[in-house]
């Protein structure tokens, strides 16, 4: 037995009643109306599976158009029931305009019995599968929105923000390709997300990529998706960020950090709108909307020979420069007071402030690590204080001396953080070249970044 709720409609109580004996053998439960005017006040239409429905009500009309009026009432009421049309004056081009209308499917009366059966069965399934994608559509909506969520919040008033966020509302509303660039902290990606957010690609996702992070050998596969067994460890087929990013936006961070080789790649796909996952030969066509950051100065790295001009004239349509904290003064205290209420709430001291003397320290510093290095200090400065009150020695400032080896009371955690700089700036900022001279990978000067910035 199906568990499933049928509804016929039609004028002759004979069709009914030989459609409800015939029905219930195999549904759960099967419902009839004699006149079609009821079906506006049936209670709960949409909980009906399948409505087997008569096309002419009235006497000596056999236009079908009764029919096809009360499919549509069905239909407005209830998009996702079945609709299965009968006729005695069966006319291919009515049948199509039922179809054409949503109807499920088309039955000539006198009916054939199993065939009728099998109608009504495929009708069911039709339902079944549109109620089924329903559901994933919601959940799909829901995922779209908690990938999205984030911590979306600019906080900031200073000229230089402001000016950025006229920039980014202009720019969001097209597609074109936008490059962010500033130093590491200055808020690149929460940027990147307000793009995103203004964009009329708001409702689908946005997907961020680490480009610094991903390993050469696992680019493509990390990009452009890979094919069950392509390589040893593909133990499934693989969507890549491209293609996972369809119709939405992809955001590329830390494009300095990309080998040659990678870069051809990457020009590739942006080039032709397509990716080819590793291991097939199909070309996948996608549609995205592309945002990359940076805190390197990629014109020099073009004329360091360390990165393509072609692809840097694909992703800069439009740059954005974020300014560093120490250029934006008047970001300082608002960005702490929202940080403070942040932490504050999260380490439950409410009622926290922060004095004058220490709001002078916070306004003399330069922040080189900028707007994440302040979150991490409030952060700190909440977890230490002491009553209600922020002090000057509750916040732990320690400009990094830039390029003085050998001083003795450095850590070697200290020292390693300045060899690494040294190193980068010797070498322009170019990440590769800074890890060879090292004698480290540079995934691992990458990791090591990262750790000394968290
Ligand atoms: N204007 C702002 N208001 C509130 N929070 C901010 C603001 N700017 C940055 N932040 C916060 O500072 C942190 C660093 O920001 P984000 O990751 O966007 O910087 P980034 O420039 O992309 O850094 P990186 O170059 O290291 O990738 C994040 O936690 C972000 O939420």
């Amino acid at each position: 037995m199906i568990d499933a709720n049928i509804l016929v409609v039609d004028d002759n109580k004979s069709v009914l009643s030989a459609l409800e004996i015939l029905l219930q053998f195999e549904y759960k439960s099967v419902k009839t109306l004699f006149n079609p005017n009821q079906l506006s006040s049936f209670p709960k239409l949409e909980e009906i599976d399948i409505v087997l429905l008569d096309m002419n009500f009235s006497a000596g009309v056999n236009t079908g158009n009764e029919g096809l009026f009360w499919l549509n009432e069905i239909k407005k009421k209830s998009p996702n029931t079945s609709v299965i049309l009968m006729t005695a004056y069966g006319a291919v081009d009515l049948a199509v305009s039922a179809l054409k209308q949503g109807a499920a499917d088309f039955i000539l009366k006198p009916w054939n019995n199993e065939r009728l059966m099998a109608t009504v069965k495929s009708a069911y399934e039709l339902r079944k599968s549109k109620l089924e994608i329903n559901k994933l559509k919601k959940k799909e909506t829901h995922l779209k929105q908690v990938i999205n969520e984030g911590k979306n919040l600019i906080i900031g008033n200073s000229k230089a923000l402001n000016s950025v966020l006229n920039l980014v509302k202009k720019v969001a509303k097209t597609d074109v390709n936008v490059l962010i660039t500033g130093e590491n902290g200055t808020g690149k990606e929460l940027i990147a997300r307000e793009l995103h957010r203004l964009s009329a690609r708001k409702d689908e996702v946005f997907i961020g990529v680490d480009m610094g992070s991903i390993a050469e050998n696992l680019f493509e596969s990390e990009l452009f998706g890979h094919l069950k067994g392509s390589f040893t460890d593909a133990k499934e087929d693989r969507v890549g960020k491209f293609e996972a990013a369809h119709q939405g936006s992809l955001f590329l961070d830390e494009m300095g950090n990309l080998s040659l080789q990678m870069q051809a790649k990457l020009l590739s796909a942006i080039q032709n709108k397509s990716i080819v996952r590793v291991g097939s030969n199909k070309s996948i066509s996608v549609d995205i909307r592309l945002i990359c950051a940076t805190n390197c100065n990629l014109e020099q790295m073009v004329a360091d020979g360390l990165f393509r001009e072609d692809l840097l004239y694909r992703i800069n349509t439009i740059h954005i420069e974020v300014p560093p904290l120490r250029e934006r003064e008047g970001d300082i205290l608002v960005l702490a007071d929202f940080f403070l209420k942040r932490f504050g709430g999260k380490y439950d001291k409410p009622s926290l402030k922060i004095n004058s003397a220490a709001q002078e320290k916070l306004m003399t510093y330069t922040w080189p690590g900028n707007i994440r290095e302040l979150q991490h200090t409030m952060e700190r400065a909440v977890i230490l204080s002491e009553g209600d009150v922020i002090k000057p020695s509750d916040f732990l400032l320690h400009p990094k001396p830039h390029n003085e080896l050998g001083n003795s009371a450095l850590t070697l955690d200290d020292m390693e953080q300045q060899m690494i700089a040294k190193a980068l700036e010797q070498n322009e900022g170019n990440h590769s070249a800074a890890a060879e001279q090292l004698g480290i990978s540079r995934q691992t000067l990458y990791n090591k970044l990262k750790k000394n910035q968290s």
